[in-house]
């Protein structure tokens, strides 16, 4: 009987091969180190933890995501990491509780959730972000936003572009100017987040409806969500949003679209979704949130950051030809020459046997004389 199974990858998972995997240490290296050079601090945390520690850093997460099993040598439930940022919210509310604020850290790792995203059947995923854990102001979420264009630039993408959101506006508008009954209150949001006019109508959200017009272009939408807002319970969202519109003037093409909920489980007054021109599918997001725990109070610690899912961009960055330059070190080669070619920067192949391929092998050049000669 065949073993089927056994080179099979459940669904959702797959290896990288060298070309994919060089691209992306490629992209984790050139992020990273654009966080870094804006004093974001790098952290590691572990693939596994108690669910509970996970679930209740910030409002909203969504343990059923995540996988979940239990440890058999504490007995009690882990679950393995669907998002860093949950993590570092741990971190900062107990190890590094005491650390100055705002407190600046950046992370890159592999987070797995159960299902995949929308129609992206991808269940495990590279994600690279940073924190700015200690304030959520305008300042903050437009530093955030920058370093996130910064990172994904760094990255290899192009053609950047930026979709703003408020995440909580419909609490702060059923809390104060349209108010809508409790059971309202989600069908609200599904029909805002469908897009569906009609069905916002019937779920009580007519006083609604200009938010779905309120989207495109940043500078005509913003006006059309300023004119809605004539009771002046946004007046303060909207300054903010213009303020960081102009930090990033120029670095990203901007768009808003004020309802938009798609990914935003935990964030505040904003959020933000960003892309690349020839990607498809969002590369991010980041925004405004609270770390619950004991600083800050019942509310939590304030705090922005983004996190990046720069797999899509691997895959199109590793489909285009790479400059490969590979020295082929015949049998018999001197070894000093080899090495000191590559202290000045090739990559060296040496033959193992007289059939060795140097064009088979992917070597540009070959080793003569101490030389290297194009092939
Ligand atoms: N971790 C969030 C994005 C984020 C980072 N910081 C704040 N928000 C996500 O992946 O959806």
């Amino acid at each position: 009987m065949q073993d089927t199974d056994r080179d099979l990858l459940p669904e959702g998972l797959g290896d990288r091969l060298p070309q994919q995997a060089a691209v992306s240490q490629r992209v984790r290296r050139t992020a990273l180190d654009a966080m870094a050079s804006h004093g974001y601090e790098r952290v590691e945390t572990p693939t596994i933890e108690f669910e509970k520690s996970m679930a209740s850093r910030m409002a909203g997460v969504q343990v059923r995501r995540m996988f979940r099993f239990v440890d058999p040598v504490s007995l009690r439930t882990l679950a393995l990491r669907s998002d860093i940022t949950m993590q570092v919210g741990r971190i900062a509310a107990t190890g590094l509780a005491a650390a100055a604020r705002p407190l600046r850290l950046c992370y890159a790792g592999q987070v797995v959730t159960i299902k995949g995203d929308g129609l992206d059947p991808a269940r495990e995923r590279l994600q690279l972000g940073a924190e700015l854990i200690g304030s959520d102001s305008v300042a903050a979420a437009a530093e955030i936003v920058e370093i996130a264009i910064e990172a994904l630039r760094a990255a290899g993408a192009s053609g950047i572009s930026v979709d703003f959101t408020l995440p909580d506006v419909v609490d702060a508008l059923s809390a104060d100017a349209l108010p809508l009954a409790a059971s309202q209150i989600e069908a609200v949001r599904q029909m805002l987040d469908a897009k569906d006019a009609g069905g916002l109508v019937d779920a009580g959200g007519e006083a609604y409806l200009p938010l779905l017009y309120a989207v495109g272009p940043f500078e005509t939408a913003i006006e059309r969500l300023a004119a809605f807002d004539n009771a002046g319970v946004l007046a303060g969202r909207i300054a903010g949003l213009r303020e960081i519109a102009a930090r990033v003037d120029g670095k990203a093409r901007l768009t808003l679209d004020p309802s938009e909920r798609h990914g935003f489980e935990y964030q505040s007054w904003f959020g933000f979704t960003i892309y690349a021109e020839g990607v498809s599918g969002s590369l991010g997001r980041g925004g405004t949130y609270r770390i619950l725990g004991q600083l800050g109070g019942q509310d939590g610690e304030p705090a922005a950051g983004f996190s990046l899912y720069p797999d899509p961009l691997i895959e199109v960055l590793a489909s285009e030809p790479q400059d490969t330059k590979k020295l082929f070190l015949p049998l018999g080669h001197d070894a000093r020459v080899a090495e000191q070619q590559r202290a000045v920067g090739w990559t060296t192949v040496a033959a193992l046997g007289e059939k060795d391929d140097p064009i088979a092998l992917g070597c540009s050049h070959r080793l003569e004389n101490g030389e290297a000669v194009p092939l």
